[in-house]
């Protein structure tokens, strides 16, 4: 699914954040990116659903090379990856209902269309009954919840997550991790960056760790384990 060669990237600023990084993740895979603060891995994320570019290397999301990828070519790889932030990133003056359709609206799907998928996501990660609120009635496990809805509304084939559980309590967070694995098991590929030992040691995945821009550790049912 996606595939990096010899990826290098250096910011306008002189900085380092991916030093030569090799990599294959196979569709239906649900995999863990640890690391300390600053080792690159939002960097590494970003660089799958083109977010940013590397400076030098090639990725590949099922077959096409990200890095010859045309900008008006980019929303229509959006289309096939959900994204969910640490901070949710809802839109606050629509309610839940109309946050998860919107993603639909921009790719002008029939009205009966979004009526459908909207309400299957929203019964999936348990907000039927708060379609109608809005993002600052809701707890941030709750808008947490609808961010994901919004990730899979358009059945995306991979789902990234930059630190989903970052701000949220440790019995939601376990609550957010069940919900990306009841995505993983209909077969959608998750790939998590996460400072969260407990999940990670508990729930084993595919634990790729970076460090310094470079692939460290790269385990099947891995620990979190790193040296701060
Ligand atoms: N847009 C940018 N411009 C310049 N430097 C950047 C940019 N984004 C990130 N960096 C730098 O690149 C390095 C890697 O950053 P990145 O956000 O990928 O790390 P991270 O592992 O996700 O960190 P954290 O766990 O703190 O979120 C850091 O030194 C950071 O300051």
């Amino acid at each position: 699914m996606i595939v990096m060669k010899n990826v290098y990237k250096k910011y306008p600023n002189g900085v380092v954040a991916s030093n030569g990084i090799h990599i294959e993740i196979t569709k239906g895979e649900f995999v863990y990116v640890v690391g300390p603060s600053g080792a690159g891995k939002s960097t590494f994320i970003k660089m799958m659903y083109r977010e940013e570019v590397p400076t030098s290397g090639t990725i590949y999301f099922n077959g096409t090379d990200l890095t010859k990828m045309r900008s008006k070519d980019v929303p229509f790889l959006r289309r096939q990856i959900g994204v969910v932030f640490q901070d949710f990133k809802l839109l606050p003056k629509l309610n839940v209902y109309e946050n998860v359709a919107y993603a639909l609206e921009v790719i002008e799907e029939t009205p009966s269309a979004i009526r459908k998928k909207v309400t299957e996501v929203l019964e999936l990660v348990g907000l039927t009954q708060k379609a109608r609120m809005f993002p600052n009635e809701l707890s941030g496990g709750e808008q947490q919840r609808v961010s994901i809805a919004r990730s899979i509304v358009n059945s995306p084939k991979l789902v990234i997550a930059d630190e989903p559980t970052g701000n949220l309590d440790p019995d939601t967070s376990w609550e957010i991790m069940k919900i990306f694995e009841r995505i993983n098991a209909h077969g959608t590929t998750i790939v998590m960056a996460t400072h969260n030992k407990e999940i990670v040691d508990t729930r084993r995945n595919r634990v790729i760790q970076i460090e310094g821009g470079l692939i460290t550790r790269d385990e099947y049912e891995g620990e979190y384990r790193y040296e701060i």
